[in-house]
């Protein structure tokens, strides 16, 4: 019997951006000018096209300005540098993000060093890493928040409650255990060295999945009533020939028996992205232009 209660992220992230785009009004008449977004795509990936283009209609539909820098695949690292340079001197761009992954050929973590911290809309930057290791404010990577956002939502207070975080990226795995300790959570990170994963998943109120592989965290892993986010998007074979499917790194059909909540792969974790780079971007252009942000606008 599916028991749980779908998350649905969709829905939230729909709403943040109508939030986002109701507060861009006051933002401009007080600045004079629209928050900026900058985002450079290199290659053709085409997942990463995709996302590029919904990230470049999300941002005009909130009353940003979009700027979009495509590089073919054989751009050097230089000429990679030397944009993110421009981006940063240009004062009409208050968030820079580099779609990742990168041509392997060019250095993610030079780029990553180059853009200005106070730009670093995507929350890579070690400055913003260190920011949020120690509470102070800088930016949080989109889908680590979204998922923070997601669980407060349904929960509430976070305080006391046993957190399983699976995985150790620092995009997603290492930024989402310090939310959830900042939130007063009892964390634990597992990982691929990790003994008897099961049973350490099995004592957790909230699991956050994010290690990339389909399907892989069981039904029998969840703790009866606890929370779920799947941050997984694993492209799988579909049902019929050449067809494929998007699952999550869990199990949905057997942990939502058991858990008291769960989000869908898609349409879960993954719109909170885009949603969360827009308020992102939104706060930087208000920190840039020294420009308060009413209190409550975007939740
Ligand atoms: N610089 C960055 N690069 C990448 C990031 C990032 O946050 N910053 N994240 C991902 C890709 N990504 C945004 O860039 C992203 C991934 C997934 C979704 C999403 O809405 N997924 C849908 C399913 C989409 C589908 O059908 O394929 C869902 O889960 O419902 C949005 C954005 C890597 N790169």
């Amino acid at each position: 019997m599916n028991g749980a209660e779908i998350i649905d992220g969709k829905a939230y992230a729909a709403g943040l951006r109508a939030r986002v785009a109701a507060a861009v009004p006051a933002f401009r008449v007080a600045a004079g000018r629209a928050p900026g977004l900058a985002v450079v795509l290199v290659g053709e990936d085409p997942a990463s096209q995709v996302y590029v283009r919904s990230k470049h209609k999300a941002t005009v539909e909130a009353g940003m300005e979009s700027f979009e820098h495509r590089l073919p695949a054989t751009a050097s690292e230089m000429e990679l540098l030397d944009l993110v340079e421009r981006l940063n001197a240009d004062d009409r761009v208050d968030g820079i993000l580099v779609q990742l992954p990168l041509p392997s050929h060019i250095d993610e973590k030079r780029v990553i060093a180059t853009i200005d911290p106070d730009k670093d809309v995507d929350g890579f930057h070690v400055v913003n890493a260190g920011r949020l290791a120690v509470g102070e404010a800088g930016y949080v990577p989109c889908t680590p928040l979204g998922c923070l956002m997601l669980l407060k939502d349904r929960l509430g207070d976070l305080s006391g409650l046993a957190a399983v975080v699976i995985g150790r990226s620092n995009i997603v795995g290492k930024p989402m255990a310090a939310l959830l300790l900042a939130e007063n959570c009892t964390v634990t990170v597992a990982h691929s060295r990790t003994r008897d994963l099961a049973d350490v998943v099995r004592r957790a109120d909230i699991v956050v999945a994010a290690v990339g592989r389909p399907e892989m965290v069981k039904g029998d892993w969840i703790r009866h009533g606890a929370t779920v986010i799947d941050v997984g998007i694993n492209r799988v074979p579909g049902a019929e020939p050449g067809k494929t499917r998007l699952v999550g790194d869990v199990a949905f059909a057997e942990a939502a028996a058991v858990a008291g909540a769960i989000t869908p792969v898609p349409g879960g974790v993954g719109p909170m992205t885009i949603a969360v780079l827009l308020r992102n971007t939104l706060v930087a252009a208000h920190r840039r232009a020294g420009v308060a942000l009413p209190e409550g606008a975007i939740g």
